[in-house]
């Protein structure tokens, strides 16, 4: 009981009194009604002890048992296929892609709420779906909307930070930084520098995650109005959703497709399991209880890798230069000389491969099907489907990378230029907004259930290969 103790001490005023809840079918998932929603996080503590109690058995039973055993390649490779971390939000298959929650992408667009009028599903939603296991209500939803809302203004000393980086340092090193110095409001910090119980961690890490989320379309704007446009910026909307605020402020408030794109884009790029550079990097830093500030700015910074969610960037700067190559000549010949050109010349096929997935990514699959819906005929749409035509045979021909088909980089920044967000050093603080939505509810969860301080154990090349028996 002090969990929930310690998070009703932290409630707001705008989350809502809590009363039982029907529970409805909504096809096929579980839905909760009710005449008042049930806050977030109120639903989160509800179910937090049951959680616990069912880790503590199944350590208790089965803690001695062998979950897998690790070859020297692994080793050397990257801790591929090592069962070494526990992420509750998503489970990524090799060959079907990612479930939230157990659900696929499709089944999310079928259960979660949407907008008015509107045919993606929201971003809020899916947060609650991956920090609770459950498809909230529409008010829930609509509530948690006000809520980040409200909490998303940002201190002035931020925007000042902001608006004095020079124009020429990459979106993503902004992004990062000031993340990093949002810090300063941290709960989390200020509560454990007074000295509180372990059991009210959680508290304070979701009031940060929350306030957090609440601020990034203010950071990811301002950027975005500072490098690329006039520095002003929209203000946030109290009334309207996360993803509406975010294009607002981009400058495409207008744009009702563009908003449903930004929908669609913030749900499917919020979690991938939490074995990639983001996801890992964000838990691991936030395992030495470092507030969720540093925890995500941290994540950031992997995500801005070219190998990581930066080929979004790099992936529509190499058709840009593909285009000015090849001119109008999609020939499958022309493309296929492109693409063995880019590997000839010892570089990547940005967004194509994965680390884990054998089959196109599915994130790919419900980019393409709203570029079907939306923008059948864009030049660019036209030659990304030529390239996903083209590439995975040549990358198998070519024969070393392990998956020769798209992953989510491969489209995302094909629809964004085609609503006129062409910058491409941009894209990836998109993806890192969606990222922190997939993130943060795994550092709360991981705050909640105790998980210790991550510390992998290290060897020198001579004791593994004393290890295996081999000279050195
Ligand atoms: C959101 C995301 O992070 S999704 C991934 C975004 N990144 C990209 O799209 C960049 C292009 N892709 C890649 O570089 C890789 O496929 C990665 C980083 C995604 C995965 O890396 P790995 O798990 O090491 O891939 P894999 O085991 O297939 O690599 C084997 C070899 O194939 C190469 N390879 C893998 N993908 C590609 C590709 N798209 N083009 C050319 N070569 C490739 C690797 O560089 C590696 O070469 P090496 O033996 O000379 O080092
Ligand atoms: O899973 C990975 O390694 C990379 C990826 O697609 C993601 O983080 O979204």
């Amino acid at each position: 009981m002090a969990l929930r103790l310690g998070a009703s001490s932290l409630r707001t005023s705008l989350q809502l009194a809590t009363v039982p809840t029907r529970s409805i079918a909504l096809n096929g998932a579980r839905c909760y009604s009710s005449a008042k929603a049930k806050s977030l996080k109120d639903t989160f503590a509800a179910k937090l002890p049951e959680e616990l109690e069912k880790i503590k058995k199944l350590r208790k039973d089965y803690g001695s048992k062998v979950v897998g055993e690790v070859t020297l390649d692994q080793v050397y490779g990257g801790a591929r296929g090592i069962k070494s971390l526990v992420w509750e939000g998503s489970v990524l298959d090799s060959e079907e892609g990612i479930r939230f929650r157990g659900k696929t992408i499709p089944e999310c667009q079928e259960v979660l709420p949407k907008a008015e009028g509107g045919s993606e599903p929201l971003p809020e939603g899916l947060f609650w779906l991956l920090l609770t296991g459950e498809v909230p209500s529409e008010q829930q939803v609509r509530d948690l909307s006000a809520e980040w809302a409200a909490r998303s203004d940002l201190p002035k000393f931020v925007e000042e930070l902001i608006d004095r980086c020079p124009s020429d340092l990459h979106p993503m090193a902004q992004f990062s930084l000031a993340v990093t110095a949002l810090e300063h409001g941290s709960e989390f910090a200020k509560a454990y520098a007074k000295g509180i119980n372990k059991k009210e961690y959680w508290g304070y890490t979701f009031e940060d995650s929350m306030n957090l989320i609440a601020k990034l379309p203010n950071v990811a704007s301002r950027i975005y109005r500072n490098v690329y446009k006039d520095g002003k910026v929209a203000a946030i909307q109290k009334d309207k959703d996360y993803s509406f605020n975010l294009a607002n402020q981009l400058g495409f408030g207008e744009n009702k497709d563009f908003i449903e794109l930004m929908r669609l884009y913030l749900t499917i790029h919020t979690d991938h399991e939490g074995g990639n550079v983001s996801a890992h990097t964000t838990h691991l830093v936030g395992s030495a209880l470092s507030s969720p500030y540093l925890s995500l700015s941290a994540g950031l910074q992997g995500l801005a890798g070219p190998l990581h969610g930066l080929a979004n960037q790099e992936v529509l700067n190499w058709l840009q230069e593909m285009k000015k190559t090849i001119g109008n000549d999609l020939s499958d010949e022309s493309i296929k000389k492109y693409l063995w050109d880019t590997l000839h010349g010892g570089r990547v096929v940005p967004g194509y491969g994965h680390a884990v997935l054998r089959k196109t990514d599915p994130r790919y699959v419900s980019q393409r099907e709203f570029a079907l819906k939306h923008l059948p005929d864009d030049p660019m749409f036209k030659l990304v489907s030529q390239v996903y035509k083209i590439a995975p045979g040549v990358l198998t021909e070519h024969g070393k990378t392990k998956n020769p088909y798209p992953n989510v980089d491969a489209h995302s920044g094909v629809l964004l230029q085609y609503y006129g967000l062409t910058e491409a050093s941009y894209y990836t603080v998109l993806f890192g907004v969606s990222r922190a939505l997939g993130v943060l509810p795994q550092l709360i969860i991981d705050r909640a259930y105790g998980m210790p301080i991550e510390r992998p154990k290290s060897l020198d090349s001579k004791s593994f290969a004393k290890l295996v028996g081999a000279q050195w």
